[in-house]
């Protein structure tokens, strides 16, 4: 095969192959077997392999980096990754919703309430539709460079796939969570007890070891998720009225959106609240409350933030459990 005949070959196969890892992991309903994906993994493989110059940064091949790096790099965030004020009772969120309706002078605010994950913080970086780079949250401003460790969560794109209609924005900036979910945490514990690991005491601490792991390879075998809940404005972006619409954007473009859900005014959400409360122990991930953010965008802008948190958002916490007998583990390099 000659190289223009491999060139687009190799091109029609990371499409296909981004397609079904898209319809696997992030719609969970495939559209091909396991054997017929492997089957389309291999032509592309032995076509990379006969035109090492036809390996792109997008390769699905090019998921599990190389060798292992020896410290992770500092990457200053293009905007801070906030963090989010809590809230414990009705109270409390009752005299934030009231904070909200005298600085806009609105009787009733629309909010979106999503479950709060509780993983790691991450942002990504897509460059013309192709993921660049990954960082931590670290300190807000600055974090830790662990792009070679997402790009091994197969429910992240590492080119976004724009339903039919919708423009590749030339750089999107989007934050979301990194996780596990319960059944995989179950089986990661399991599998560690038989390799007489020290056991993980919770799906976070796991999901933090696994992300910071030095070798890709070491974080490729753990089974971690991925949800993202924001982005930051810059260039290009078309610009949507509410936070939702923002959500629904995200998923056009191939990106894994959790469930969320808009509630009107204090009701709602005490509503909403009391809804996920009861339903948090049926999640196939754990979640420590639920995130409730103002819906309208111009009203975001015009609340703005204080310090390091916004004014639009609110973590609004469950009671905390009992606590597992599990020994805490952090798992070291
Ligand atoms: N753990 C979560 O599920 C979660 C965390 N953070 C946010 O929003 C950030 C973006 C700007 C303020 C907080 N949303 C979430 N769903």
């Amino acid at each position: 095969m000659d190289l223009k005949t491999a060139e687009k070959r190799a091109r029609e196969l990371r499409q296909e192959l981004a397609h079904h890892n898209y319809r696997y992991y992030v719609l969970d309903s495939p559209e091909v077997s396991d054997a017929q994906y492997d089957r389309l993994m291999r032509e592309l493989q032995e076509l990379e392999g006969q035109h090492p110059q036809l390996v792109t940064p997008d390769s699905p091949t090019q998921r599990v980096g190389g060798e292992a790096a020896q410290k992770f790099e500092k990457v200053v965030h293009r905007a801070p990754m906030l963090s989010l004020a809590n809230v414990f009772n009705d109270e409390e969120f009752s005299d934030f919703d009231e904070r909200i309706r005298k600085q806009a002078s609105v009787s009733e605010v629309t909010y979106v309430c999503e479950p709060k994950l509780d993983g790691l913080a991450i942002t990504l970086r897509y460059e013309g539709g192709i993921f660049m780079q990954g960082a931590t949250r670290g300190d807000g401003t600055t974090g830790e460079d662990v792009t070679a460790n997402l790009r091994t969560v197969r429910s992240l794109p590492l080119q976004l796939l724009p339903q039919d209609g919708v423009k590749v924005p030339p750089l999107l900036e989007v934050r979301g969570e990194v996780f596990i979910r319960k059944e995989d945490f179950k089986k990661l514990n399991e599998k560690r007890e038989e390799e007489g690991e020290p056991l993980f005491a919770n799906p976070r601490n796991a999901a933090a070891g696994s992300l910071r792991q030095l070798d890709p390879k070491m974080t490729a075998a753990r089974p971690l998720s991925i949800y993202l809940y924001e982005y930051v404005a810059t260039e290009g972006l078309p610009s949507f009225k509410t936070h939702t619409d923002k959500l629904e954007y995200l998923k056009t473009l191939g990106l894994p959106v959790n469930r969320h859900v808009r509630a009107k005014g204090l009701d709602g959400v005490r509503k909403e609240y009391e809804a996920s409360q009861k339903g948090r122990h049926a999640l196939p991930f754990e979640v420590d409350g639920m995130v409730v953010k103002v819906d309208d965008e111009d009203l975001r802008l015009r609340l703005g933030q204080v310090s390091k948190s916004p004014r639009w958002a609110v973590a609004y916490k469950f009671p905390p459990e009992e606590e597992s007998t599990l020994v805490e583990s952090i798992e070291v390099q």
